[in-house]
């Protein structure tokens, strides 16, 4: 059996977009000889669609494309990803993660998803009623086993059983020729890897091979990644798509996998690169935004912030601003104008010292004689997070702040200030991982100055400051951050057990959780880890738990 498989880039709530898009990739697909078309889950919806699935028309009009859809298919069937209603006898939530298997202008079958995630950035069982497993349709003289994304994930990050049913188990039990799975499956690192381990284990277990089909692109928080995948019963690689761009391809089943068709060996730093160019580029887009803005400081996370823009939207497309004070370097103005040069991006100066001067003197009468300390820090912050969004209302760009995970978690940036903005493009990079990322940017040939990237991070809001008279060595402050954020240890976990000084822990810590309002605040941000900021990691601001 050939299987077309449509690794598609959806916009939620486009449905004559997503329609059409679906129906080109069908038509490629049956030009390139599949006897059936698989797209991702959702696909005619987009993922994820969250409260808008509660508007009173949005199901209707999915309903509308699916019709459309069935149209449109001939003798080649379809297999597709949508929403639908609960039957209404149905009790519990309105409505169900679908598939419609589609042939010769009719939904022939529907399959509904049976295990709904709901932990980290998913959020299904607010919405979805699971189905139960469904019988194998066949077709063709084969018995297909369909499932929709998270049925084939069992287990956890920990190999831990997540749920008390294996609908691959259940399938195979009603005698499968194959599992074909739908899928909506976000980036975050390692993920691609374990995904292909994780199905060569199902195919192995379920002794069928496994079609797998993962959409890409970027909503929101999310990026998808694609790298769709085919493997035979033995678990061997039959076809791996391509990572974050769309594609098409035809698998033929009756091949036996091998090792030429491995998925693309990638370091992480390329994986981090495309997941954010593609994630910056689909907020831009599906936004309605061609061109983007950003304060180029001299430093390394703007200037890192400044070539994933130029590669996502063009570098024709990128305004720069330097605004340097009286405590900038000398370094400030030169390697952004370097940086803007190598890039080929547009850059204006704009200093602020003489405006930093009259908001000082427009306060001194409410101030008095109280010493400066951070609120002048603040303010110089904030006149360029004003210079920003003036720039950004006047020429229709968007606004890109440039903070990292390691500062945001602490809360080293300034509300209203550095974190004006509309996408918070690295937000879920450590600091660690953003050096990493530019030395690999500049692997061939210097783009980003080295001097950027070899000086002291620095603010550069008071005489000589540096990050590290405030926070603790970028390499500890991550360290600890993955234990106390990303794995959730308790300070004493992470104090005995991974041996950090106490008090360095604790003020961490305190940090984390002190800054959680201005979190709450923030610009979304595009997520690559397995525990971003966001939609993913729910903390109440106003707490007083302690461990
Ligand atoms: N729970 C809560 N809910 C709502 N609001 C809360 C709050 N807790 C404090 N606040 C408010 O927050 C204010 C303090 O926050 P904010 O004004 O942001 O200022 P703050 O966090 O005190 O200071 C910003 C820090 O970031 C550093 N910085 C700034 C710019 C760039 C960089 C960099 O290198 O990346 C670093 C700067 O050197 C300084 O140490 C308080 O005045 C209070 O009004
Ligand atoms: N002199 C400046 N000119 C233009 N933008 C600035 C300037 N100083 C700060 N900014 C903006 O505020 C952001 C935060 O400033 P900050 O200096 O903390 O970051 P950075 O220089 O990019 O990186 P690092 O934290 O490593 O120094 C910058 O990324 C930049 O967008
Ligand atoms: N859409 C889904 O069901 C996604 C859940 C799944 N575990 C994944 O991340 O791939």
């Amino acid at each position: 059996m050939k299987i077309g498989i449509a690794q598609l880039n959806a916009v939620v709530g486009d449905f004559p977009g997503n329609a059409k898009r679906i129906m080109a990739a069908y038509r490629e697909c049956l030009e390139k000889g599949a006897e059936i078309v698989i797209v991702p889950e959702l696909a005619l919806v987009g993922y994820p669609p969250r409260d808008l699935l509660f508007k009173s028309q949005f199901v209707p009009k999915c309903l509308q494309a699916l019709d459309y859809l069935a149209d449109e298919v001939g003798e080649v069937p379809m297999l597709v990803g949508y929403v639908d209603f609960c039957e209404p006898e149905t009790v519990g939530k309105p409505f169900r993660n679908a598939a419609a298997f589609l042939h010769e202008g009719k939904v022939k079958h529907k399959i509904w998803k049976t295990l709904l995630p709901s932990y980290d950035v998913f959020d299904e069982r607010r919405y979805f009623e699971p189905g139960e497993c469904c019988d194998p349709i066949e077709w063709n003289g084969q018995r297909l086993g369909i499932t929709i994304c998270e049925d084939i994930w069992t287990e956890d990050y920990l190999y831990r059983p997540l749920y008390e049913r294996d609908p691959a188990e259940e399938l195979k039990g009603k005698g499968i020729d194959v599992i074909l799975n739908l899928s909506a499956s976000p980036f975050s690192q390692g993920k691609p890897q374990r995904r292909w381990e994780m199905l060569a284990e199902v195919a192995k277990e379920a002794e069928v091979p496994v079609v797998y089909c993962n959409c890409i692109g970027g909503n929101d928080q999310l990026i998808f990644d694609g790298n769709s995948l085919a493997v035979d019963a033995q678990g061997r690689p039959l076809a791996a798509l391509s990572a974050f761009a769309e594609e098409c391809r035809v698998v033929d089943l009756a091949q036996t996998g091998s090792d030429e068709h491995q998925p693309a060996d990638t370091c992480e730093e390329e994986e981090n690169y495309q997941a954010l160019v593609l994630g910056l580029r689909d907020y831009a887009h599906k936004c309605g935004f061609t061109t983007a803005c950003l304060g180029l400081s001299g430093g390394i996370d703007s200037a890192l912030t400044a070539a994933l823009a130029c590669d996502a939207l063009g570098a024709e497309n990128v305004h720069g601003l330097t605004m340097p004070s009286q405590f900038s370097s000398g370094g400030s103005v030169d390697h952004s104008v370097e940086l803007a040069k190598a890039l080929g991006m547009t850059c204006d100066t704009v200093p602020i010292a003489e405006t930093f001067e009259q908001v000082k003197s427009a306060m001194a009468p409410v101030f008095g004689d109280q010493p400066e300390d951070v609120t002048e820090e603040n303010m110089q912050a904030r006149i360029r997070g004003l210079f920003l969004m003036s720039l950004s209302n006047k020429s229709g760009r968007l606004l890109l702040t440039t903070g990292n995970k390691s500062e945001l978690a602490v809360g080293y940036c300034t509300m209203y200030g550095d974190m004006c903005g509309g996408l918070a493009v690295i937000s879920d990079l450590p600091k660690m991982q953003v050096y990493a990322l530019s030395r690999w940017i500049n692997r061939d040939k210097e783009i980003i100055p080295w001097d950027t990237i070899e000086k002291p991070p620095s603010a550069e809001l008071r005489p000589d400051q540096k990050d590290q008279d405030t926070l603790p060595p970028y390499e500890t402050l991550d360290a600890i951050l993955e234990l106390y954020v990303e794995q959730h240890l308790s300070a004493a976990e992470i104090i005995d057990g991974h041996g950090f000084d106490e008090n360095l822990v604790r003020w961490v810590q305190r940090r984390v959780d002190l800054n959680e309002w201005k979190r709450f605040q923030a610009a979304p941000g595009l997520r690559v880890t397995s525990k971003a900021f966001g939609m993913g990691r729910r903390m109440p601001i106003v707490q007083r738990f302690s461990d």
